[in-house]
């Protein structure tokens, strides 16, 4: 399995230590609970085009060990089984569509297109389908990570699945590390300095990847895999907020000097040296 190949060649200790740790988790699940009984959340994210491979691999090797008795499964023998869900968003930047489209047919994933909120996706979803747990691609440092484990059941108020976490302890090095390794093609718009993608609306590249074009006075990047501090990947997406007056700002990466009355949030300092207020 060319996935499993190239860790084993790498010289990445900590890349081949994640990676077993992973597709331990897979392998968990994939014991647990039959293959009709999971599904993989896949949005054509990095994250979610690494945990594409590691499900490939895990897969493979846990078929491998089924039928161990009846020699070798071969490589192009191989078919991906796991039902995979993609809630499809006007918002969602084209390259994102049409990579999880291309992926989806070169992988040939089954994929099921689903145009509603999440919650209400997955409501349908786990009504018509006897799914029982979801691989996601949660890390650590994800806001939405916090309290997970590699097993988390989904929230109160959310549909009743098991949400499986097989790159919790990820890092953004440790992703490109494994992409880069690995060989596999990810979304165009990682290359043109976009470090994490949400919606057309709310994303723009890194500016911490600009590199100054005097010449033609463009703004050009470098790509996702050469940002060093990991901990600023969503420097480029705009936070969440509710608009004080109506107005919408223009997407901001955080670094610009974005106008803080504009943005709708206002901050103050108080520095009190003594009995002094400053
Ligand atoms: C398959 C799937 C399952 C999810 N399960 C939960 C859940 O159990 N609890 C929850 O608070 N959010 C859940 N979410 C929402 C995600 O945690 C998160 O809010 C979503 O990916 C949006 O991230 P974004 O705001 O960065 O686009 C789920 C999303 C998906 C696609
Ligand atoms: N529209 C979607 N359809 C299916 N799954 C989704 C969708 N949006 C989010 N997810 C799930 O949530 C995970 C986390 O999303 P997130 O945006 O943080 O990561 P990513 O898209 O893979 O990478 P990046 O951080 O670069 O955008 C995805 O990898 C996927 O498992």
């Amino acid at each position: 399995m060319e996935i499993d190949k190239a860790i084993r060649e790498s010289d990445d200790r900590r890349l081949t230590t994640k990676y077993d740790n992973s597709i331990y988790v897979i392998r968990r699940a994939l014991a647990l609970y039959s293959i009709e009984e999971v599904a993989f959340s896949f949005n054509g994210g990095k994250d979610s085009t690494v945990l594409l491979h590691l499900l490939r691999a895990g897969y493979f090797l846990h078929q491998t060990e089924q039928i161990h008795s009846n020699g070798d499964l071969k490589d192009r023998e191989f078919t991906f089984p796991i039902r995979t869900i993609y809630f499809e968003r006007s918002s969602a930047f084209p390259e994102i569509k049409s990579f999880t489209y291309e992926t989806a047919s070169i992988y040939g994933l089954q994929l099921d297109t689903i145009c509603l909120d999440f919650k209400s996706g997955l409501e349908a979803l786990l009504e018509a389908k006897p799914i029982r747990a979801i691989f996601f691609c949660v890390r650590i440092g994800d806001p939405t990570a916090v309290g997970q484990e590699q097993f988390s059941p989904s929230s109160p108020g959310w549909p009743s699945f098991m949400r499986v976490n097989p790159i919790l302890d990820w890092s953004y090095r440790d992703v490109w590390a494994f992409l880069l390794t690995c060989k596999v093609p990810y979304c165009s718009l990682y290359d043109q300095g976009y470090t994490s993608i949400g919606s057309i609306h709310d994303t723009v590249p890194n500016a911490l990847l600009c590199i100054n074009d005097s010449n033609n006075n463009k703004e050009k990047f470098k790509p996702a895999y050469l940002l060093t501090d990991g901990r600023l990947e969503r420097a480029g997406r705009r936070k969440k907020y509710t608009p004080v007056s109506g107005c919408f700002p223009a997407v901001s990466n955080g670094l610009r000097n974005v106008d803080a009355h504009e943005n709708g949030m206002l901050t103050a300092s108080i520095i009190a040296v003594g009995d002094e207020i400053l």
